[in-house]
Formats: C-alpha cells, sequence, structure tokens
C-alpha cells in the first residue's frame, strides 16, 4: 500500500470533526485526513504540515510526500509543505526555523461543496521556548479543494525569514521544465550570486537556488500535467532538487525519489517580514492544475 492510501485508512484514534475530515493518528503524529469530493489530503498538526494534495481529478498527488519520511515527534517530516519560521536555511538552530516541528493547534476546520477550510495556529509557549525567546502569533490557512491554497500571517516585534517549502508530485525529473523565474538567482550550491538571462529551469544535476525577482506566476510542467503556483505577497522562490548523492545521503528520502519531486517554495528570505506585535504579516500561493 502507497504511503497516501496508508494515511488516508489509518484509524488510530480517529474522530469525525466534519463529514469529510478526520483526525487519526498516523506514526507519533496527530493528523488531519481529508476526503472530499473535489480532493483528498492530509494535514499534521506538528509543523501545520500538509502531507499531500490530490485533486479528484488527478491519478497522482500534486503536492508529494516521501514514503521513507519519519512520523516522529520534533522531526521534521519530508514532503508535503514544511512550514519554514522564522528563519530560513542556517541562519538559526534548528535549520528553517522551529514552526515545522512543534504541535499547532487547529483552530477552526470548515468545509462546503467547494473544499475544506482549516486554520492552524502558533503562539509562543513551552514547546517554542527552547528555541525563541520573542513572544509571536502565527497561523496558517489551508484551502483544500479543486485548488490548495496556502497563507501564513505571523505578528512580533522582530523580522522573520519563511519559505513555504512545498514538494511537487512530478512523473519525471528529466521531463520538467519551470517557468516564470525571473533573471535573478542566488546559488547556495556556489554561494555567488549568479545573474541568469532565462527565467526557466530544467534539471540534470543538483540544484538549490534562491529566484530574487519571479513573476508571481510561475509553472512547472512535466509529459503529464502542468501545474500553475501563484503567489502572493513572496519576495523570493527556491528551488531544489537533491539529485543523487544527496537524495542517497538522506535518510528520510528513497534514492529514487528524486525523480519523482521538485520543491517549488514561495518565500520571503531576502525581503523578511518585517513584523509588528498589532499587524499580521501575509503572504502565501495557490496550486491549480491548468
Ligand atoms: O533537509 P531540509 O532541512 O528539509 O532542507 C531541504 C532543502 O531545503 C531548501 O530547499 C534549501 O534551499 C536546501 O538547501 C535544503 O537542502
Amino acid at each position: 500500500m502507497n504511503i497516501y492510501k496508508q494515511i488516508l485508512v489509518s484509524t488510530t484514534e480517529s474522530k469525525l470533526l466534519s463529514s469529510s475530515v478526520k483526525q487519526t493518528k498516523f506514526g507519533e503524529l496527530p493528523i488531519l485526513v481529508i476526503q472530499h469530493k473535489s480532493c483528498c489530503a492530509a494535514v499534521s498538526l506538528q509543523g501545520a504540515h500538509l502531507l499531500f494534495w490530490q485533486p479528484s481529478t488527478e491519478q497522482t498527488p500534486v503536492i508529494w510526500l516521501s514514503k521513507q519520511s519519519k512520523f516522529e515527534k520534533g522531526i521534521a517530516i519530508r514532503g508535503g509543505v514544511p512550514i519554514c519560521w522564522p528563519w530560513f536555511g542556517p541562519l538559526g538552530t534548528p535549520s528553517h526555523g522551529f514552526a515545522r516541528i512543534v504541535e499547532w493547534t487547529l483552530d477552526s476546520c470548515n468545509e462546503d461543496d467547494d473544499g475544506v477550510d482549516l486554520v492552524l495556529v502558533l503562539s509562543n509557549n513551552q514547546q517554542t521556548k527552547p528555541y525563541f525567546d520573542k513572544p509571536f502569533n502565527v497561523s496558517l490557512k489551508i484551502h483544500l479543494g479543486k485548488t490548495c491554497e496556502v497563507a501564513l500571517s505571523c505578528s512580533g516585534e522582530f523580522e522573520a525569514t519563511s519559505a513555504l517549502h512545498t514538494y511537487f508530485g512530478i512523473d519525471n525529473i528529466n521531463h520538467v521544465v519551470v517557468k516564470g523565474l525571473g533573471d535573478t538567482y542566488q546559488d547556495r550550491l556556489t554561494v555567488e550570486n549568479k545573474p541568469v538571462t532565462i527565467g526557466q529551469m530544467t534539471f540534470n544535476q543538483e540544484v538549490d537556488r534562491i529566484y530574487t525577482n519571479a513573476n508571481t506566476e510561475i509553472t512547472i510542467s512535466d509529459n503529464v500535467r502542468t501545474i500553475k503556483l501563484t503567489t502572493t505577497n513572496a519576495s523570493d522562490v527556491v528551488t531544489w532538487n537533491p539529485w543523487i548523492d544527496k537524495a542517497k545521503a538522506m535518510a528520510d528520502f528513497c534514492d529514487d525519489e528524486y525523480q519523482s519531486m521538485v520543491c517549488v517554495e514561495a518565500g520571503r528570505i531576502n525581503k523578511p517580514l518585517k513584523l509588528s506585535l498589532n499587524e499580521q504579516s501575509t503572504y502565501g500561493f495557490k496550486i491549480e492544475l491548468i
């Protein structure tokens, strides 16, 4: 049974929250399983982490999850949409911030014919204290239907960097073309800033780039489908594929999985979110098939 099916059929400590949403447990983690006429999906309360999303028109999930991901307390999940906050990458410890490894609270769960709307929230508390000592509030709105929409809002008295580190499921990395990335990027593999003139990418080696001037509309195409990613209020778009050697080195990623995923991540890295306690700062994305 594949990982998606295993999650969908999980019944451990299962309780129904609405007609299409049940709360259950997978591994050590409480999760929400969504089976709506428009899509199926799952969200982990640890990290407010969307694990996967598959519109009912699709044969395979558009948001992808590694079959080797851990579902353990305090360990980041491999795949889905990790929430990197309040820092991106190695700017602090743990890498990509603490929001993805602590448990959030489900604030609301609503549904209608279009899909399911969830709001998950996190404020400074005993879990977050070892990582960060300033007060904050962060909330994540997720719409799961024919489209998938994610918006992160936060407040506090500090600057935060962040990424919505989305793993897209693709047919074959050799056939993928990502368009709309703009003409400048920082290469995280060579450290220098390299200007480029074309705003599109194909893949034949490890990549780890922060595009600093991407269009708000980006497309990810393979031979099977075209996914449109529309970002709102993002300053950067990160593209990442670990390729062969890094895939082998990652314990929570199968050796061949680099062929079936690509990360294209809306972020606030070069223009951090300048937070205040009185006002929410928000950025996010929408994904649809075109
Ligand atoms: O392994 P993780 O901490 O989840 O990070 C996975 C990747 O995330 C981003 O895309 C970064 O740009 C990469 O440098 C990093 O390797």
